[in-house]
C-alpha cells in the first residue's frame, strides 16, 4: 500500500551533529539549539538606553516610545546591566529573552516567562551571551509560591515557582519546536493535532525520585512527555566549600563557610549548598540526609570531605536510592557512601546511624579513587544489609545495584511504560522479536516478555546487566537475552546474535544515539522503533536522521512512522 512506504532521502552530512555529540562551538549548534526555541511572546523592540542613576551601565530593551532604536545589531558586553523580559524557558530550564531587531539571545537561570528583570551579562558565546538575574521588576505570569526553602539557590530546582500547568506548557512547547526545527517534521494537519501529543502530567510533584543524585533539573523531566521522569541522577555532595548565596550572607554571619554536604551551587563544580532536606525524594530519605548532617561534620569522627582541587579528603557523595518491597509494598532504602579510599572504621559511626532507620535495607560503599566527580566506585562493599533494593514495576519485581539505572520516578515508569506497550502495537501472539536497546536492569523488554516471542537487550553496564538477568529469572521470564556491550561501538558483526526484530526500543542516555547505531536501525529495516528519551534536543535530531536521512533505502512501515515514533510523547 502506497501509504505504507517509507522512503529515507539522502541528506547532506550536518556539521551540527557534531556539535551535539562533542559540544563543539559552532555557529550551527547556536542557530539551531538556541535560536529554534525561541518563538513565544516576542518581547518589546530593544533599545538602550544608559541609566546612570542604577548601576555604570544599564540598557533597557524595553521601552521603545522612549528610545531611539539601535542602527547597528546590538551585542552585549560582559559586566553590562540589561533590563530584560523572559520570552519562554528554554533547555534546562534557562529563561530565554531576546533582542527582537537582531534576535540576539540571552539566557538567564531563574527567570520565568513574562519576567521583567535587571541581568547582568556574566558570559557572551558568540550568538548568545548569558546574564544573571539582578532583580525583579514585575513578575513572571504564573508565579507560584516554591514549597522548597532552598528553592531560589539550589542547582535543582530552578522552577518551582512556576505553576506546575504552566510548566507543563513550556516544556510541551520545548519538545514540539525541537521536533519542528531539529527535527524536521510537520504538523501536516494541525486541525487534527499536533504531531507531539499533549504531555502527560505526573500526580505527584514532590517525593517522587527513587533515587536523588546531583544535577536534577525539574524541568528536564519534561523532555520525556511523560512528566517528572527522567531526570538526571542527583547526588548529595561533600564539599570542603560551603556555598552561601548572597542573600544569605548576612542572615547566615558566623557560619562556616568550609564543609557543606548538599547540591552543587549553580554554575560551580567545587561549591556545595548545604541541604538538609530535599523535597523531591521520599521522607525517609529524608531522615538518612539528616542523620548524616546531624554527625558527619564532628571532630571526634575524623572525617573529612573530598577536596576538588587538591584531591584530599575522604567523603566524595552519598546517594540515596528509595524501593519497596514487593509484598508489603513498604520502602526499602539504599545508602550509598562514594568515597576516595576504603576506610571502614571511619564509616562506621555513619553506617550504624543510617542502618537505626527502619526503611533502611541496604548500605553500600563505593569506591572510586578517580580525581572526577563521578560516583561509580571502582570497588563496591556491602556494609550493612543487602546490595540490592526491590522496585515493583508493571507487575514485576526488579532488584537494583547501586550503580544500575533504573527510572527516578516509578509511579511515571508505569505509565511511560504502558505507552510503550500501547505503541509497541504488538501482535501478542509471542510471536515477535523485541530488541531492547539501551535495557539498564531490563525493565522495558521484561515488562514486555510475556506477550513476545524473545527479548535481546544491549546494554554498556556490566552490574545493569546482571541484575537485568537476575530479574528476568525472578520473575520467572525465560525469554530474554541480555548482553553487555558499548552501542557507540557497534561494527558489522552486530545484528548476526539475533534474529530480525520486529519492534526496537531505543531508549539511550542524553547523548542519544551513536552515527553507528543510527545506520545500523536503517539498514535493519525494523517495522517499529520506539524512541524513548530524556533529551529532546538529540531525540530530535536522532528521529531526523531515522526518518528523514541517510541512505537510500525504502521499507514499508505498518502506519505513519511519525506518530509512532512520537506516540511515546502522549
Ligand atoms: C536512559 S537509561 C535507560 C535504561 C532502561 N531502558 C530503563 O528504562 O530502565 C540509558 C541506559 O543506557 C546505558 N548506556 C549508556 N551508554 C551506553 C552505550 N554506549 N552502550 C550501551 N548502553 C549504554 C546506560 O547505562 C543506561 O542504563
Amino acid at each position: 500500500m502506497a501509504n505504507n512506504i517509507h522512503t529515507i532521502r539522502t541528506l547532506a552530512p550536518r556539521p551540527w551533529l557534531h556539535t551535539f555529540r562533542h559540544g563543539r562551538n559552532s555557529p550551527h549548534s547556536h542557530s539551531l539549539s538556541i535560536t529554534s526555541l525561541a518563538s513565544v511572546s516576542p518581547p518589546p523592540p530593544p533599545s538602550i538606553k544608559e541609566d546612570d542613576t542604577d548601576r555604570p551601565s544599564v540598557s533597557v530593551f524595553n521601552d521603545t516610545s522612549q528610545n531611539p532604536k539601535p542602527k547597528t545589531p546590538y551585542f552585549p558586553k560582559r559586566g553590562q546591566t540589561l533590563e530584560l523580559v523572559c520570552e519562554s524557558l528554554a533547555f534546562k530550564g534557562k529563561g530565554l529573552c531576546k533582542v527582537t531587531e537582531t534576535g540576539f539571545v540571552l539566557m538567564c537561570d531563574r527567570a520565568l516567562p513574562g519576567e521583567r528583570f535587571l541581568g547582568r551579562v556574566t558570559r557572551c558565546k558568540g550568538n548568545y551571551a548569558e546574564v544573571t538575574k539582578l532583580k525583579t521588576l514585575s513578575p513572571h505570569l504564573d508565579a507560584v509560591d516554591a514549597p522548597c526553602e532552598y528553592a531560589s539557590y539550589c542547582g535543582g530546582c530552578k522552577t518551582q515557582n512556576l505553576s506546575y500547568e504552566a510548566q507543563l506548557r513550556f516544556k510541551e512547547q520545548q519538545v514540539r519546536e525541537l521536533m519542528l526545527h531539529v527535527g524536521k517534521f510537520r504538523d501536516r494537519h494541525p486541525e487534527v493535532g499536533s504531531i507531539v501529543k499533549p504531555i502527560v502530567p505526573c500526580a505527584n510533584q514532590f517525593h517522587y525520585r527513587n533515587k536523588v543524585k546531583l544535577k536534577l533539573y525539574i524541568f528536564s523531566a519534561v523532555f520525556c512527555l511523560v512528566c517528572a521522569l527522567y531526570v538526571q541522577q542527583m547526588e548529595f555532595s561533600f564539599s570542603t566549600q560551603r556555598w552561601i548565596p548572597r542573600e544569605l550572607l548576612e542572615a547566615e554571619k558566623g557560619v562556616g563557610s568550609d564543609y557543606a554536604l548538599g547540591l552543587h551551587a549553580p554554575g560551580f563544580f567545587d561549591k556545595v549548598l548545604n541541604v538538609n532536606k530535599c523535597l523531591l525524594q521520599s521522607e525517609p530519605a529524608n531522615q538518612v540526609l539528616l542523620a548524616v548532617q546531624d554527625c558527619w561534620k564532628h571532630p571526634r569522627l575524623g572525617l573529612s570531605p573530598y577536596d576538588v582541587h587538591s584531591h584530599a579528603g575522604f567523603l566524595k557523595h552519598i546517594i540515596i536510592r528509595t524501593g519497596r518491597d514487593g509484598k508489603s509494598g513498604r520502602p526499602e532504602v539504599m545508602v550509598n557512601f562514594v568515597t576516595s579510599s576504603y576506610k571502614l572504621e571511619l564509616l562506621e559511626p555513619l553506617v550504624e546511624k543510617v542502618s537505626a532507620i527502619n526503611e533502611v535495607v541496604s548500605v553500600l560503599n563505593n569506591i572510586n579513587t578517580s580525581v572526577g566527580s563521578t560516583s561509580i566506585g571502582e570497588e563496591e562493599h556491602i556494609l550493612y544489609g543487602k546490595s540490592t533494593i526491590t522496585e515493583v514495576l508493571r507487575g514485576l519485581t526488579f532488584q537494583i545495584s547501586a550503580n544500575s539505572f533504573f527510572q527516578t520516578n516509578t509511579q511515571q515508569a508505569e505509565v511511560l511504560y504502558k505507552l510503550i506497550e500501547d505503541v509497541a502495537g504488538l501482535k501478542g501472539d509471542g510471536s515477535e522479536i523485541v530488541l531492547d536497546l539501551f535495557c539498564g536492569t531490563g525493565t522495558i523488554g521484561l515488562s514486555l516478555a510475556r506477550r513476545v516471542k524473545h527479548v535481546y537487550g544491549y546494554e554498556v553496564v556490566a552490574q545493569a546487566i546482571s541484575d537485568a538477568r537476575r530479574n528476568a529469572d525472578l520473575n520467572g521470564i525465560h525469554n530474554a537475552t541480555f548482553v553487555q556491550g558499548d552501542l557507540n561501538k557497534i561494527d558489522e558483526n552486530f545484528g548476526k546474535n539475533f534474529p530480525q526484530p520486529d519492534v526496537v526500543i531505543s531508549d539511550p542516555n542524553r547523548p542519544g544515539m551513536h552515527m553507528k547505531l543510527i545506520k545500523f536501525l536503517l539498514e535493519l529495516k525494523a517495522p517499529r522503533i520506539v524512541y524513548v528519551s530524556c533529551n529532546p534536543a538529540t531525540c530530535a535530531r536522532d528521529l531526523d536522521y531515522l526518518c528523514h536521512g541517510s541512505v537510500i533505502i525504502t521499507f514499508a512501515l505498518p502506519t505513519s512512522p511519525r506518530s509512532d515514533l512520537f506516540s511515546q510523547f502522549a
